[in-house]
């Protein structure tokens, strides 16, 4: 018999997530029926996603939203052999039972120097974001002026060197000197910490003071409201996240964007990855060639222990990673 230790939500997240708000129990699985496998977890990944989306897929008990990458340790369905490794959005949880649904294979060329936990960062959901995100919507071109915020994170650090790929001058915000040091390291033109500079719009003015053509944007709120004032006319921009705002709970005024909009014509448009699913293969092949060939790379923040989950996730949301927020079971 094998026992599934899982993270549940014990009260819907109040604010910024507390580590009262999880709890850890204890499953005997079934055994598995015809067509059925049993998959046990590597990693698991903590996202921001998990906050918003909380409130509208879970009630009070379930096991908090989130993805894996899994080792199939048992199986009676002859298309998931064991030992396959595959990406599912299982939950918080070590162990569980599938029939197949849902679960996507690792891209079939996948090195053997990389490690697999890549697949819930830079060559999995994070990466086709980043990827599509930057190219389909802000379509930077050479000698454009590219902002990103959260720039050290999962997404940002990535959609900063694809725009450098693409021949952009790219400048980053991010929330520590130390993210700022790592910002330069990946190729980043310009790089500031948003929560120490005097004035936003005094940041953004010096990092480029021709102002900038592409914005992708993950955080929102006031960031938001200074960058849309340094865009030149036409820019693009890609509202990807806003992290700054997940945790109101009613929704702040801010000043009214339309001028911005109307006056320098900008084109600004929502971007959720899960529209791009059936483009995932043609993202991560190009992804993976760009890290073999040295012109991406990828940082993890790692959290060792399932035990610590709660901690990994309250941690990213208050910035404490450079790179993708990983937790090895
Ligand atoms: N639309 C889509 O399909 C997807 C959207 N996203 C969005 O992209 C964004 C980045 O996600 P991801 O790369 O996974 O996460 P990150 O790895 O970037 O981690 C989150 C980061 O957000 C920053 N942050 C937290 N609170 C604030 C705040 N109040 N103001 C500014 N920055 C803040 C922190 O960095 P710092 O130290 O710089 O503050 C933290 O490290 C999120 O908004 C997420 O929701 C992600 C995946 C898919
Ligand atoms: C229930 C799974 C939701 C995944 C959402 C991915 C898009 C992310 C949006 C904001 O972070």
């Amino acid at each position: 018999m094998v026992v599934a230790k899982s993270w549940t939500m014990v009260r819907h997240f109040e604010g910024a997530p507390k580590p009262e708000d999880f709890k850890l129990v204890n499953t005997e699985l079934p055994s598995l029926k015809d067509g059925e496998l049993l998959l046990e977890s590597e990693f698991l990944s903590v996202d921001p996603y998990i906050r918003p989306y909380s409130k509208e897929k879970l009630k009070e008990g379930d096991i908090i939203l989130g993805s894996q990458v899994a080792r199939v340790v048992e199986s009676n369905n002859a298309a998931f052999p064991v030992g396959g490794y595959y990406v599912a959005y299982a939950g918080w949880t070590t162990h569980f039972i599938s029939d197949g649904t849902g679960l996507d294979a690792l891209p079939s060329n996948w090195p053997d120097n990389l490690p697999r936990s890549l697949a819930l960062g830079a060559v999995g959901m994070p990466g086709v974001t980043a990827y599509y995100g930057l190219l389909e919507i802000c379509k930077p071109k050479e000698g454009d002026v590219l902002l990103v915020n959260a720039a050290a994170g999962a997404v940002g650090s990535l959609v900063g060197q694809i725009g450098k790929i693409k021949g952009c001058k790219v400048v980053g915000s991010a929330g520590s000197d130390e993210k700022l040091t790592f910002l330069k390291e990946i190729g980043f033109d310009e790089a500031f910490n948003y929560k120490t500079v005097s004035s936003l719009a005094e940041a953004l003015k010096t990092a480029s003071p021709e102002g900038y053509d592409c914005y992708f944007d993950n955080v929102g709120g006031k960031f938001s409201d200074a960058a849309l004032q340094q865009m030149k006319d036409f820019g693009r921009i890609t509202v990807c996240g806003a992290i700054s705002q997940y945790n109101d709970s009613v929704p702040p005024s801010g000043p009214y964007i339309q001028p911005y909009i109307l006056f320098k014509q900008l084109l600004m448009q929502g971007f959720l990855v899960w529209t791009w699913k059936n483009r995932y293969p043609e993202a991560q092949k190009q992804l993976l060639q760009w890290i073999a060939e040295g012109k991406l790379k990828y940082h993890e923040h790692i959290t060792n222990g399932f035990e610590n989950m709660p901690a990994g996730f309250i941690g990213m949301l208050k910035g404490e990673n450079v790179g993708k927020a990983i937790i090895i079971v």
